[in-house]
């Protein structure tokens, strides 16, 4: 009797589990992981180029009426294009700075960080801002006051007690005095605003840019003239405190065309790689305290960890979870709410393999030991770490 009632219950327990496992995979595999969709990626560009026009007259925000012919999506008039398919707490936001910039660097997953607007403490928009060419143009006037400014920076409204993340890449671009004076004006205009830096392999980096521009076919010759024309210079370099590589003058002349590639598409896409030497400009303006550094691959492999470190380095809850069958090899939040990045990201591992170059890891090998040694002196750097491990390939 005692071993039958044994035997009962222990058919019961198993249909239990049995139930809610089906009841498990039923729901997951409803669950739908949508792509952040066009209704929230519009070509900011026009739109910059407006605000910057009429950066003395505009209004803060709202209730202009735009030149005839320039189209502006209402989307932006309200600056409601949020990236996140989940609308959460609009009511109450207002026209803000910055807390977070992540200021680069491109292909190394920069899109990725659409995840943190699900976050419900979190604001960011998709479409890059990109505050200091406004800023940049807007020199010539005199400087804009915090309004003008704002009204200019073409942001998504947030809380006050929000975090708002802005990203746009451009901002690790170009020659040493400009990305100075690209910092000091986001520290002016945001003075407590903090800094994302995401890395990847400098090789992989560059085969994603020109993937993106159908220029794939450019990669060796690119690697042949770098080498040609600016490897002597470089290898004579010595690094130290006073001098940066970036202000080399082999960096400022002409290179002789590749197909229809402009010298400044060359340089712009070639030198974005040089890490240490741009990552040293910033220090320089933020200090490390400020500035967090993210494994561009561990976000790929391990984005709770990498979106962990973000959640912590501003100070909010820990939200975010992420899910990988729906798009393999890249991950899909999970949790607050699914979603994938669109298509346009995640195509390296599409059908033409990156080529091995030689060159081009010599070109980039020095910069990326010194990023070693760098990595190694912030404040919650961890020896013991899986991260940055695409850097080790570059050791002697
Ligand atoms: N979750 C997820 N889904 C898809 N793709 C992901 C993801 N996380 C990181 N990545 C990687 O991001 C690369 C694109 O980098 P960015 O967003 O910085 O590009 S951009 O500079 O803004 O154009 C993109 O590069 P490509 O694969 O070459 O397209 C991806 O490798």
């Amino acid at each position: 009797m005692g071993s039958e009632n044994v035997g009962n219950s222990q058919i019961i327990i198993v249909i239990t589990i049995l139930v809610f496992v089906l009841i498990f995979t039923q729901t997951s595999s409803n669950k739908e992981w949508p792509n952040l969709t066009s209704k929230y990626i519009h070509n900011a560009s026009n739109i910059n180029e407006f605000l910057l026009k009429n950066i003395e007259s505009y209004q803060p925000s709202h209730g202009y009426t735009p030149k005839k012919g320039l189209h502006i999506p209402e989307i932006y008039l309200n600056r409601q294009d949020t990236s996140c398919p989940l609308a959460q707490n609009e009511k109450g936001r207002i026209d803000k700075m910055p807390n977070l910039i992540a200021v680069g660097f491109g292909k190394c997953g920069t899109g990725s960080l659409s995840f943190l607007d699900c976050h419900s403490q979190i604001v960011f928009r998709f479409v890059e801002p990109a505050f200091s060419w406004l800023m940049y143009n807007a020199k010539k006037k005199k400087k804009p006051t915090t309004e003008q400014a704002l009204a200019a920076y073409n942001l998504p409204k947030a809380h006050e007690s929000e975090i708002l993340v802005e990203k746009s890449p451009g901002y690790m671009n170009g020659k040493t005095d400009k990305m100075l004076k690209r910092y000091e004006a986001m520290k002016y205009f945001s003075p407590r605003v903090k800094i994302l830096v995401l890395l990847c392999d400098p090789m992989h980096r560059l085969w994603s840019h020109l993937k993106m521009h159908g220029k794939e076919e450019y990669y060796l010759d690119f690697a042949e003239m770098a080498n040609e024309k600016w490897m002597p210079a470089m290898q004579n370099f010595t690094y130290d405190e006073r001098h940066n590589i970036l202000d080399l003058p082999v960096f400022a002349a002409d290179l002789k065309n590749i197909g229809k590639n402009s010298s400044e598409y060359m340089k712009k896409v070639l030198l974005m790689g040089l890490y240490y030497s741009r990552l040293s400009v910033l220090l320089k303006a933020f200090g490390k305290d400020r500035v967090l550094l993210l494994d561009g691959d561990n976000l790929i492999s391990d984005p709770g960890e990498e979106f962990g470190l973000v959640e912590e380095f501003v100070g909010v809850d820990k939200e975010l979870t992420f899910e990988f069958a729906t798009r393999y090899p890249y991950p899909c939040l999970d949790e607050p709410v699914p979603m994938c990045l669109p298509s346009s990201k995640g195509t390296s591992h599409g059908s033409t393999k990156q080529p091995n170059s030689t060159l081009l890891f010599n070109f980039y090998q020095k910069e990326m030991q010194m990023l070693k040694s760098l990595l190694k002196t912030f404040p919650d750097y961890d020896p013991d770490s899986n991260r940055f491990q695409w850097l080790h390939k570059y050791d002697l």
